[in-house]
C-alpha cells in the first residue's frame, strides 16, 4: 500500500482493533491514550470558555481517554466531574487512567448531565457493537452542549448509522484518522465538527489494520495532466449512444465529457442524426450502423443510457459489452437491467442513484459501503452510489466515500454530466475506479465553484478548473510523501 493512500485512508472499527493491538506492542496503549485524552482537552478548550463539564465515562478504552482529558481540564483549571457508567477492567490501560484522575466523582444520571454546561461522551467508542441500552440514552439525551470522545456513542463508526435515537453534538475528536461513521450520514451530522488528532500512531500499526475504505482526494488518484506531444486520440475518444426521444440527457453526458478534457466526443445517433447535428458544434455526430462504428478501435470507451429507452439500451449495449468495449452504463441502460443485474455483465463502470442501485440489487439498508461492495463483487464491475456522500467500489474490495459535494448537484441532468466525466477519465487510459473516484470529485469540485443555485449547464464552465485543481493537488500529496 502506498504511503500517501494510506492518508486517505477510513479504518472501520474492526481495524482500529488490529491497529490497537499492532500498537500496543510497540509503544503500548497507554501513551496513545494520553495523547488522546490531551487532544480531546485541547480541542474544548480552543473552542468553549472555561465551564462546568461532566465527562461520562464507559468501561473500555474510549472512557480511559475520557479520564484523560477530564484529568488535563482539572490540570487547566476547570471545573470538571466525571460519571462512570462502569468501572474499567482492572490492570488495562483505562484502569489506569481512572487512577490518575483524582478529580469530583459522580453518579451516572439524567439530572448531573442535565447541570452541566458541556458533556464530553466518552462511554463507547470504536467498540460500540450493540444499541446502548436507555441508562446511556437517557443521560447522553439530556446534555446540552456535547464533544464526542471518538464517536458519539450509539453511532456505528463503520456504517454511520445511528443505533439509538439521540441529539447532535457541537464536536466529535478522533483518533489517527476520521472513521466511514464520521463522513457517511447519519453519522456525518450527528458528529458535528470534526477533529481528527494525530497521537502519534506508528504508520506500521495503521498498515498492519489493512485499511480498505477511503476519503475520495486527489493524491488517492492522479489525473492525467495534458502534454505537449497530445492529441485528441491520446486524449481519449468518448462515444455515446444517442437515443431519439430523450436527446437532452446524451447531450449533457457529451457537454460534460468534452468540458471535462475528451479529445474527441462522439454521439451514434442512427436515424436521430439530424436533431443531435442542430447542437453543440464541437461534437462529431454519427449515423452509421453501430457494428461499423465499432470497426474503429480508437473508439474504446462507450457511454450507454443517458437519454436512452429500454429498446434503445437492448439495441446497444449487449453489442458494445460483446466487442469489448469499456462501457460506462447509466440511466436507461440501469433500468433495462431492474431486477435481472445479469444483463450488465461486462460493463466496466455502473453509476446508480438509489433508486436504480435499489432496483438493481435491492435497498442498501444501513451498510451502504457494504451494499455497494458486494455489488462491485456480483456484477464484477466498478458501482457508484450517488448521494450526498456517494459511494464508490471496486470488484477488489477498495471503497471511496466522496464529500466533496454541494445539494447544488441536486439538480436535473447532473448525473448525466457526472457520466461523461467518468467517461472523459477512462478513454484518458485511467482504471476503472480511480476514473470513477476522479469523476466523482470533479463533479462535485465543479459544482462547489458554480454559483448559487446553478443549472446543469453551469457545471461544464467549471470542470477543466476542476481537473486542473485535482492535477495540482494529486501532485502537491505525491510531495508530501
Ligand atoms: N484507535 C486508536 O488509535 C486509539 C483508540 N483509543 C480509544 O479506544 C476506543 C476503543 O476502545 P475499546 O476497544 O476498549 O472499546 P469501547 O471503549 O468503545 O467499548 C468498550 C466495550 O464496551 C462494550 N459495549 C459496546 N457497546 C455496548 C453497549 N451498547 N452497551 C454496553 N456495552 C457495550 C463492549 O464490550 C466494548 O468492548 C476508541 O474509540 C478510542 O476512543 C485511544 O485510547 C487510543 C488510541
Ligand atoms: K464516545
Amino acid at each position: 500500500m502506498m504511503a500517501h493512500t494510506l492518508r486517505f485512508c477510513l479504518p472501520t472499527p474492526a481495524q482500529c482493533a488490529t491497529m490497537d493491538e499492532a500498537a500496543s506492542r510497540i509503544t503500548g496503549i497507554a501513551a496513545l491514550m494520553d495523547r488522546a485524552g490531551w487532544a480531546v482537552a485541547q480541542a474544548v478548550r480552543s473552542r468553549f470558555a472555561p465551564c462546568r463539564v461532566l465527562v461520562l465515562c464507559g468501561p473500555g478504552n474510549n472512557g480511559g481517554d475520557g479520564y484523560v482529558a477530564a484529568r488535563y481540564l482539572e490540570r487547566a483549571r476547570w471545573p470538571v466531574q466525571v460519571a462512570a457508567l462502569a468501572e474499567p477492567r482492572e490492570g488495562g490501560p483505562a484502569a489506569e487512567a481512572a487512577r490518575l484522575f483524582r478529580g469530583n466523582r459522580v453518579a451516572f444520571t439524567p439530572e448531573n448531565a442535565r447541570r452541566a454546561d458541556l458533556v464530553i461522551d466518552a462511554v463507547f467508542g470504536a467498540g460500540l457493537d450493540r444499541a446502548p441500552a436507555d441508562e446511556v440514552m437517557n443521560v447522553i439525551r439530556e446534555a446540552g452542549t456535547l464533544v464526542a470522545v471518538d464517536l458519539p456513542s450509539f453511532v456505528n463508526g463503520k456504517t454511520g448509522a445511528a443505533l439509538a435515537e439521540g441529539p447532535d453534538y457541537a464536536l466529535s475528536v478522533t483518533f489517527v484518522r476520521p472513521k466511514p461513521g464520521h463522513i457517511l450520514p447519519p453519522g456525518r451530522v450527528t458528529r458535528g465538527e470534526l477533529v481528527c488528532a494525530d497521537i502519534g500512531m506508528p504508520m506500521r500499526c495503521l498498515e498492519a489494520a489493512a485499511p480498505d475504505i477511503w476519503l475520495n482526494q486527489p493524491g488517492l488518484w492522479s489525473v492525467p495532466a495534458m502534454k505537449p506531444e497530445d492529441h485528441k486520440y491520446s486524449r481519449g475518444v468518448v462515444s455515446l449512444c444517442g437515443g431519439r426521444i430523450m436527446p437532452g440527457a446524451t447531450r449533457l453526458a457529451a457537454a460534460g465529457a468534452r468540458a471535462s478534457g475528451a479529445g474527441l466526443v462522439r454521439i451514434s445517433a442512427g436515424r436521430a442524426a439530424e436533431a443531435y447535428r442542430l447542437g453543440a458544434p464541437g461534437l462529431v455526430i454519427d449515423d452509421a450502423p453501430l457494428a461499423a462504428l465499432l470497426e474503429d478501435e480508437r473508439r474504446k470507451v462507450w457511454l450507454c443510457g443517458p437519454g436512452l429507452t429500454e429498446d434503445e439500451v437492448e439495441a446497444t449495449l449487449p453489442v458494445l459489452v460483446a466487442a469489448g468495449r469499456v462501457v460506462l452504463a447509466d440511466a436507461g441502460a440501469l433500468g433495462w437491467a431492474a431486477g435481472a443485474p445479469d444483463k450488465l455483465r461486462g460493463v466496466s463502470v455502473i453509476t446508480p442513484h438509489i433508486g436504480e442501485f435499489a432496483g438493481l440489487f435491492g435497498k442498501p439498508g444501513d451498510d451502504r459501503v457494504q451494499a455497494v461492495r458486494d455489488a462491485a463483487r456480483e456484477l464484477d464491475c466498478v458501482v457508484l452510489l450517488k448521494g450526498s456522500v456517494t459511494v464508490i467500489a471496486a470488484p477488489d474490495g477498495r471503497v471511496a466515500l466522496n464529500d466533496h459535494a454541494t445539494p447544488a448537484l441536486a439538480t436535473a441532468g447532473s448525473g448525466d454530466t457526472l457520466s461523461g466525466v467518468i467517461a472523459t477519465l477512462l478513454a484518458a487510459g485511467m482504471p476503472h475506479w480511480e476514473a470513477a473516484c476522479a469523476g466523482a470529485w470533479l463533479h462535485g469540485e465543479a459544482g462547489l465553484n458554480a454559483g448559487n443555485w446553478p443549472i446543469v449547464e453551469d457545471f461544464d464552465g467549471h470542470l477543466g478548473d476542476a481537473r486542473a485543481r485535482a492535477i495540482a493537488l494529486a501532485a502537491d500529496a505525491a510531495c508530501d510523501d
